[in-house]
């Protein structure tokens, strides 16, 4: 946290120079208050009397400008480390890795992200101040009050702890307490998150009752974790503030009696109680926000934590640079791999060679390892054994942005970003100009639904494509993959159906994609096995055959099994299995 605020060391300074201004002008009241009762009403009569008014007017005046100045910054230091926090959060969020993401929650780190650097922002804005002005209260009332009268404040300091006491043992219990409700919250944002990410599936299973069920229940136990915390929250304050102002009556009795035996005046013992009144108040401000600022620490451990989350992909120290033009020939050695926290084994000593510009298709049965070999390639996990190279050159050698940046991934899934049409194949290649996105778009038959659009180009395509057929939302992935133009293009095809024309037209875009390009396909279309260099077949994780696909009929067993099941019928070519 004091990071955060380091580079703004000069507007701190500020803050707490106003701070500290704000508090001691608060203290000088208590002396104003004095030589009001004992001066002003005195027998020196009016001209003293003004004098004082005209004093407190002015230290009143200072008070509030301070206090401006002090709201202000620390608001301000508020907004800016929190918005600091929420950058550095998301740039380490942006570098993890799936293995990161496949043990935490995506709703769960959305809701910490959200929510805790939202209390950040309170606590450091104005909690913090709020304690860090009552502590400077606290500090300086007891040295007014010793100066007033030591006895009394040695009296204070006895009653101080016992008031105190409950601060620390109920606070201790508030925090827990604060913890359990933050993660109940966390619980609650993951599962709004999947609930309405996967709206269309809760809907059409008419599952609208039982998740409103189960989010009544989330709801239900953050509500009862607060009801605890509330309670000892309110417990806590009731306690300090009861205690407090018995010890006030305590020592006005004390004072009282003081005065009586005249060894104390009328005014002083108004300002001692001024000053017993201040620190009570300032007491009760620390204990109120003392919590508030622990369950801040607690939000910024968490949001620390995962700004801190190293990924498990390691940059090489010092990066091969890749030549300027990559072939893109593809090579696996022996290569096992098996996901980071399980035992199981997915890829068996892989070992083959795909060179520049060759089309190959990876066929298998679902589970064989098909999608864990394209993100092996683009180092999405570490590989302890074996080695890939991309034009001879190991791929762990290589800079990510580097190694990633040879590679077009079309997933099975198209995604589509909300945003409009130019915006989506532009991510491709974010410097591209419109002209080259629209030429993206020919390529991959997409120009001409787009142009039916009302705003051609810069229609917005809805959260997740909702407004796009299938066919179309693959059609601006293909467009997406042929701007990047990177010379390894990873093709997961899709599986879903389409109607006959939209097939063809995807079809067309894929040629158009693939041409001179080294071309690594998950098929499942019968046309892109037939239309492939040659066809590696996986099965549990092991390569068991490769050749062309009518090699691979004539001689492996699984292949033709898996064909006949598993490969689209002949519709793509007319041919026969
Ligand atoms: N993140 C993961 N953590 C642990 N195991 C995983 C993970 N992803 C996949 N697996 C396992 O790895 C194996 C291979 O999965 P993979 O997704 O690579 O198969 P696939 O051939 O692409 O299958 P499909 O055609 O169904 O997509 C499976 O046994 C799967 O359960």
């Amino acid at each position: 946290m004091v990071g955060f605020l380091s580079p703004y060391k000069g507007r701190v300074i500020a803050a707490l120079c106003f701070l500290l201004l704000g508090s001691l002008a608060w203290l000088a009241i208590g002396q104003g208050v004095r030589l009001l009762i004992d001066q002003g009403f005195g027998e020196t009569g009016d001209s003293n009397f003004n004098q004082v008014i005209l004093w407190l007017a002015l230290i009143v005046t200072i008070s509030s400008i301070a206090i401006f100045g002090r709201f202000y910054l620390m608001s301000w230091l508020g907004e800016r480390v929190s918005a600091d926090i929420r950058l550095t959060v998301y740039r380490a969020l942006l570098t993890l890795s799936p293995s990161f993401y496949a043990k935490a929650r995506t709703g769960e780190v959305i809701s910490r992200f959200t929510s805790d650097t939202t209390l950040l922002e309170n606590v450091v804005g104005s909690s913090f101040s709020m304690a860090l002005r009552s502590s400077v209260m606290v500090l300086g009332g007891l040295i007014m009050m010793a100066i007033t009268s030591w006895k009394l404040t040695l009296l204070v300091l006895v009653a101080l702890p016992v008031v105190l006491a409950p601060a620390l043992v109920l606070g201790k219990k508030v925090r827990q307490l604060a913890k359990r409700s933050q993660d109940k919250i966390a619980d609650l944002g993951a599962y709004v998150d999947e609930s309405i990410h996967e709206i269309h599936t809760v809907q059409s299973y008419g599952h609208e009752a039982r998740d409103n069920q189960h989010f009544t229940g989330h709801v239900e136990a953050i509500l009862a974790a607060a009801k605890d915390r509330i309670f000892y929250r309110a417990v806590l304050i009731s306690t300090i503030l009861s205690l407090s102002f018995f010890a006030i009556l305590a020592i006005t009795w004390a004072g009282g009696l003081a005065v009586l035996s005249g060894s104390i005046t009328g005014g002083e013992l108004s300002a001692f109680m001024f000053y017993a009144v201040l620190v009570a108040g300032a007491v009760g401000t620390i204990s109120e926000v003392f919590s508030e600022v622990q369950r801040a620490a607690g939000a910024s451990e968490r949001l620390m934590e995962l700004a801190h989350s190293c990924s498990d992909i390691t940059e090489p120290e010092s990066p091969i640079a890749l030549p300027d033009q990559v072939n893109g020939r593809v090579q696996l050695n022996n290569l096992s791999f098996g996901y980071p926290g399980h035992e199981e084994t997915v890829l068996h000593n892989l070992s083959f060679t795909i060179n520049a510009g060759e089309r190959v298709a990876l066929v298998g049965a679902s589970g064989a390892g098909k999608s864990t070999l394209f993100a092996l390639l683009q180092r999405f996990y570490p590989t302890p054994e074996g080695a890939i190279t991309l034009d001879n050159l190991a791929i762990d050698a290589l800079s990510l942005d580097q190694l990633r940046a040879q590679f077009a991934l079309v997933p099975q899934e198209s995604v589509i970003f909300a945003t409009s049409v130019l915006e989506n194949v532009r991510y491709g290649r974010p410097d591209a100009t419109q002209d080259e996105v629209i030429a993206a778009c020919e390529a991959a038959r997409a120009h001409e639904f787009i142009c039916e659009f009302p705003d051609g180009y810069d229609t917005y395509l809805g959260e997740r494509g909702v407004r796009l057929s299938g066919g179309q939302k693959q059609r601006i992935a293909i467009a997406r993959a042929i701007l990047a133009d990177r010379p390894v293009l990873l093709l997961d095809e899709a599986t879903s159906a389409l109607d006959a024309r939209s097939e063809v037209l995807v079809k067309q875009a894929l040629d158009t994609l693939m041409q001179g390009k080294t071309t690594l396909v998950i098929a499942h279309r019968l046309a892109t096995v037939v239309n492939a260099d040659r066809i590696l077949v996986l099965d549990k994780g092991k390569l068991v055959a490769s050749g062309t696909h009518e090699e691979l009929l004539a001689s492996s067993d699984l292949y033709r099994e898996f064909a006949k099941l598993q490969l689209l019928t002949q519709k793509d070519t007319g041919q026969t299995i």
